[in-house]
């Protein structure tokens, strides 16, 4: 706890120091006294500054900082604060160094048995090629002062998303576990879980990603998918007794505090169901900028640090920004996570229940097996009563009011809009034990406008936010083509198939194009990429190699079907 509190530190006084470049970089370009309305110029990455690592005492270096020669208006000039940087901090990429996964090989032994295409196959060998791109082992600069760097020292090799994200990520982390798989890179796939736990074993709870800056909060729960997943091809019951007390404790984070809502039901019963909420009010460091120039249009600070903490929680959801989160879906300040059960992260915690059932079971732990199924029962009865819309043939978000105590079920709260997020729970098998409700299910999801040429939409509005229309992400086309091929029916796995052909090409089309796998794709049209939200477009990507290993597993490509886009 001592480092985290030295990690903390670090960066309450850098942060002060990330806002000043911005201003300098537009005194810089106009050339004249500055305006102190910009918050930087299109293009600029507050992540970068805080990822950078101290090459002094944390104290040595604000020392030095104060002594910078100052402008009238008390602002350090652009070039004393760029030598000053350079001085003070070291690279960036220094934390990190790349690494060999110790269980690469170029071709793998049993490597996707089902594709036959040779062109398909050379591409896939590309894809899983790209482990080796993105796996990264903490310096030992890190291990011998920790204090010095926002990044954590965790002891496995990780595999990183890619370009801004240096560093591993919790959901993230997932998929990147489903390609290393079918890559057959057991090692590598504990390594990270490994990891993980070590985070809860610290913390509490897996952060948001592993920096100093993402204790804060965590991200969508699924460290139980990766360990049930990795356990049922390698059969390790030492990984599954060692992870064991982790999932407890991260079980706990998730249904209790904070993050527990009791909602009562028309004939009374009370249900506890889990929302997304940062333990954070104040603008996230790696986007200082940007929170402090959404934040500048409210004026009380009430307000303002009330919008600190939905912009964290959001973060904490995975989907930072989207208008699922907004009152009104074209203004940011308006974001309303905390007010929000999400269908997506009860059905996560379901998975979490009955994935830690069925490992305690593994292992002979018969009573924590008895004690998660029994939990189980209750989210799903929950997930029913509270976020199943017949009408609709969908599971969604609920809103809450402002109340803190227990909240009466309002069946005019559930938001009506259509997400994604709306069939994820179909991943989950309890969600798939009714024939009927699981039909209406496909054919909502069939209607719903959200199946593209090019893969599944994140919603059905464009407001500019990266999880929102036009973007599909790759997790998402995950969740949903595994959810309809575990339905078991025939018409449910032509429909997964039919959506994992397209993300397959759009991936192919866009990685010929460009030469790279990217963060997220323009699901109206083969082989685009997306865009939107606070960041330029990331490459890279761990998810979405993840994701098309595991589709080309799971469905194959014959020789005879052309991977070029119709
Ligand atoms: O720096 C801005 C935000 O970036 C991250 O979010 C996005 O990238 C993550 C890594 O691929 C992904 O897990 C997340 O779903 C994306 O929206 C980060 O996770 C945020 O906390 C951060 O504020």
């Amino acid at each position: 706890m001592a480092q985290k509190a030295i990690l903390n530190l670090v960066i309450a006084l850098l942060f002060p120091l990330t806002a000043v470049p911005l201003i300098m970089t537009s005194t810089f370009v106009a050339g004249k006294a500055a305006s102190y309305e910009s918050y930087g110029h299109k293009g600029f990455d507050p992540k970068l500054y805080v990822d950078l690592s101290l090459k002094n005492d944390l104290s040595i270096t604000i020392q030095e900082f104060h002594k910078l020669p100052r402008a009238e208006n008390d602002s350090v000039p652009v070039r004393e604060l760029a030598s000053f940087i350079e001085s003070h901090f070291g690279d960036a990429e220094e934390d990190l160094v790349h690494v060999k996964p110790v269980d690469f090989v170029p071709e793998p032994k049993d490597f996707l048995p089902k594709v036959k295409n040779p062109e398909v196959r050379a591409w896939a060998l590309e894809v899983h090629s790209l482990w080796n791109n993105l796996s990264r082992k903490v310096s030992n600069g890190v291990f011998h002062r920790p204090d010095y760097h926002t990044l954590l020292p965790l002891k496995s090799p990780v595999i990183i998303p890619g370009s801004r994200f240096r560093e591993v990520y919790y959901w993230d982390s997932y998929w990147v576990i489903r390609g290393l798989l079918a890559s057959k890179m057991y090692e590598t796939a504990k390594g990270i879980v490994y990891n993980l736990i070590s985070l809860v074993d610290e913390f509490g709870y897996v952060l948001n990603g592993a920096r100093a800056y993402y204790t804060n909060r965590s991200q969508p729960p699924l460290l139980s998918s990766m360990i049930i997943d990795i356990y049922s091809q390698t059969g390790d019951k030492d990984l599954v007794a060692k992870s064991l007390p982790a999932l407890l404790k991260e079980h706990d984070f998730w249904s209790s505090g904070i993050h527990k809502v009791i909602i009562e039901d028309a004939e009374g019963s009370s249900h506890a169901l889990s929302r997304y909420y940062a333990m954070w009010n104040k603008p996230r460091p790696e986007s200082s900028t940007t929170d402090l120039e959404t934040a500048s249009k409210l004026s009380n600070t009430c307000e303002k640090k009330q919008l600190y903490r939905e912009v964290a929680s959001t973060a904490e959801s995975g989907w930072d920004f989207s208008s699922r989160w907004m009152r009104d879906v074209f203004d940011l300040t308006t974001l309303a996570t905390t007010s929000i059960i999400p269908v997506d992260l009860n059905a996560f915690i379901l998975k979490m229940e009955l994935d830690i059932s069925s490992l305690a079971h593994s292992i002979g732990d018969y009573g924590t097996a008895k004690r998660f199924r029994k939990a189980s029962e209750a989210r799903k009865k929950a997930i029913n009563s509270i976020l199943w819309n017949a009408e609709m043939g969908q599971w969604v978000d609920y809103w809450l009011g402002s109340s803190n105590d227990v909240i009466t079920l309002n069946v005019s709260s559930q938001n009506k809009k259509t997400f994604a997020s709306n069939f994820v729970p179909l991943w989950i098998q309890p969600f798939r034990s009714d024939a009927k409700i699981v039909d209406k299910v496909i054919s909502s999801l069939q209607s719903s406008g959200l199946v593209h040429p090019a893969g599944i939409a994140t919603s059905l509005t464009d407001s500019g936010q990266q999880w929102d229309f036009p973007n599909g992400w790759a997790p998402l086309q995950h969740m949903i083509v595994e959810g309809l091929v575990r339905c078991g029916s025939e018409k449910a796995r032509a429909l997964a198939q039919d959506i994992a052909i397209k993300w397959i090409r759009t991936n192919y089309l866009a990685f010929k194009k460009t030469g790279t796998m990217h963060e997220k794709y323009d699901v109206r049209k083969c082989g685009d990429v997306g865009g939107g939200g606070e960041y330029t477009p990331q490459t890279g990507f761990g998810w979405s190699n993840g994701v098309v290993l595991a589709f080309l597993e799971e469905f194959g490509w014959p020789t005879d079907l052309k991977i070029e886009c119709p």
